[in-house]
């Protein structure tokens, strides 16, 4: 067994808002879950635009520190750790991003991503070692270095953007892989290699991944565990298989109701209604301190 266990216990987020009753609006309500990297897993948090997913994985990351509730790691709350335990910390656990774009400096090539980790996290001791991990982690996602190194980030298509930030995580080998809807940009068949990617990354290297994403279509083929989030409120969880085969949540029937479907004799012809969040005009209510995202 092993400490590296990320809970979450009654996480609320509030963020200053105008337009609603209070002045908040509550992005989260009262999250409780438990993350562990043994045995390895993917746990995929599923939910509509505005439900509050990409504020969790902001939780869990430590760039948002929750109004209430606590999140901890090895039992030690991640919001008073220590700089050196924090950047152990961040070393475990791991972001990817919708669009690794923004993680990219445009005026620098894209070798540099992968060669501030090496440095970052002293990964190899001779320039010659840390080239042949670069290599063995780009080969290791698909991505041929004599055709990636030396490009600027708008010379690679999205698909190999991403699989640069997969190739980063290959070489740090985080206990936990957070990814916020990261393959939403991607055609199907990329998105297809990113998803047995991840699966690789928790078979060979045990890694765990808290997969959030709005389509479960993508929570199927990833199976493990789901958690269905609604307005900050995850109302049902469980193994993907009985949730979406069995689901008790109305929101989680609705959601399933909602996935297109291409049979023709079979068209999709009813109109989907989902409960917006109201559109408000939000603020941070406590201003976070500003942490490097990589
Ligand atoms: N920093 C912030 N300041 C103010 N309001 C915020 C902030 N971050 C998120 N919100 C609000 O909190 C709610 C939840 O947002 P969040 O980004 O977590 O949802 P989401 O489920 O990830 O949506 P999406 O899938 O569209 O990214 C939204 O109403 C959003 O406007």
């Amino acid at each position: 067994m092993t400490d590296k266990v990320i809970e979450l216990r009654g996480v609320q987020q509030r963020f200053h808002a105008r337009g609603t009753a209070d002045g908040y609006l509550t992005a989260v309500q009262d999250a409780s879950f438990t993350l562990a990297a043994d045995p390895p897993q993917v746990v995929s948090l599923v939910g509509q635009s505005g439900s509050g997913k990409s504020t969790i994985a902001r939780n869990v990351l430590g760039l948002q520190k929750p109004t209430a509730g606590t999140v901890t790691y090895g039992g030690k709350d991640i919001f008073n750790l220590s700089r050196a335990e924090y950047d152990e910390y961040r070393k475990n656990v791991q972001p990817v991003f919708q669009d690794p774009y923004s993680i990219f400096n445009p005026f620098y090539r894209v070798d540099r991503v992968l060669w501030k980790a090496v440095k970052k996290f002293s990964l190899a001791s001779t320039r010659e070692a840390g080239e042949a991990l670069i290599e063995e982690s780009l080969e290791a996602v698909s991505l041929d270095p004599g055709r990636v190194l030396g490009r600027y980030p708008h010379q690679l298509s999205g698909g190999q953007r991403q699989r640069i930030m997969l190739a980063r995580i290959h070489m740090l080998r985080p206990a936990f892989v957070i990814a916020d809807e990261p393959v939403s940009m991607l055609d199907a068949q990329i998105r297809k290699m990113f998803l047995d990617i991840l699966l690789d990354f928790q078979r060979e290297h045990r890694m765990t991944t808290l997969f959030i994403t709005h389509d479960l279509s993508t929570v199927y083929y990833l199976g493990g565990q789901v958690m269905v989030i609604t307005k900050g409120d995850i109302v049902e969880r469980g193994p993907v298989s009985s949730v979406m085969h069995e689901p008790s949540h109305p929101y989680t029937r609705l959601l399933l109701d909602s996935i297109p479907q291409p049979d023709p004799a079979n068209r999709w012809t009813t109109r989907i209604k989902v409960d917006e969040s109201p559109d408000t005009d939000t603020t941070a209510a406590e201003a976070p301190e500003p942490r490097p995202l990589l």
